[in-house]
């Protein structure tokens, strides 16, 4: 692998970022709350990792405002947007206080005290299991406890630096 780094030379931020900027993604808004207080931010890193003990993944930045919250309190909810969810997305995805970001939304709670959307395309509540911090990230492995909705809607993407939706598909 030495000979591979050497013989292509150092992928740089921006090359990676206009790779990442081509790789369409759901939009996410993940939220917690406990001890830490309440908080949430906008994801694109979510991915499933295994259906035995069903498992998922959330990256967040680790000198954000909200990455101690999570690791803190332990629980969080993964809420998957829809395309009438988009400027939610974006008060969650920049420097808006936290109040005013979920004052835009409607939420109940999840079990695990987590904010759950109303209008999720679906929600899943979750217990950390394991984090793994990898360069400025932290990796939160999260076992689904609980989920809501998951009936097949418009989704909401994030690719080219913006958004798009992708219409509901229904059948084989
Ligand atoms: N994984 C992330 O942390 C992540 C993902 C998407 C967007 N963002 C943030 O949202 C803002 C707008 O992003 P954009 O897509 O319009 O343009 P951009 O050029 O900042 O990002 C392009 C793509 O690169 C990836 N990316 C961006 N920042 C990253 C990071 N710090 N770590 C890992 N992957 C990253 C994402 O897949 C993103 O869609 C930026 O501030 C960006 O940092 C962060
Ligand atoms: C479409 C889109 C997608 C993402 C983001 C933004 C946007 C607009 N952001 C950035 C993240 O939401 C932002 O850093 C948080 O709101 C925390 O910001 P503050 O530090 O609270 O301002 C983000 N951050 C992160 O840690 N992991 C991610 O997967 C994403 N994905």
């Amino acid at each position: 692998m030495t000979q591979c780094a050497e013989a292509y030379g150092a992928v740089t931020k921006d090359q990676y970022r206009d790779a990442m900027a081509t790789v369409a993604a759901a939009v996410n808004v993940v939220t917690t709350d406990g001890p830490a207080g309440r908080a949430g931010f906008t994801a694109t890193a979510v991915c499933s990792v295994t259906d035995s003990p069903p498992t998922l993944l959330v990256c967040v930045k680790r000198d954000s405002s909200v990455g101690e919250a999570f690791r803190a309190n332990g629980g969080l909810c993964v809420n998957t947007l829809a395309p009438e969810h988009t400027a939610l997305s974006n008060m969650f995805g920049g420097k808006t206080p936290s109040e005013e970001r979920f004052a835009a939304a409607n939420w109940t709670t999840a079990c695990t005290g987590a904010p759950v959307l109303e209008g999720a395309l679906a929600s899943f509540d979750c217990r950390i299991s394991s984090v793994v911090d990898v360069g400025t990230h932290a990796v939160l492995f999260c076992e689904v406890l609980h989920i809501g909705g998951g009936a097949p809607r418009d989704a909401l993407i994030y690719v080219g630096r913006r958004y798009d939706s992708l219409p509901a598909c229904v059948g084989t």
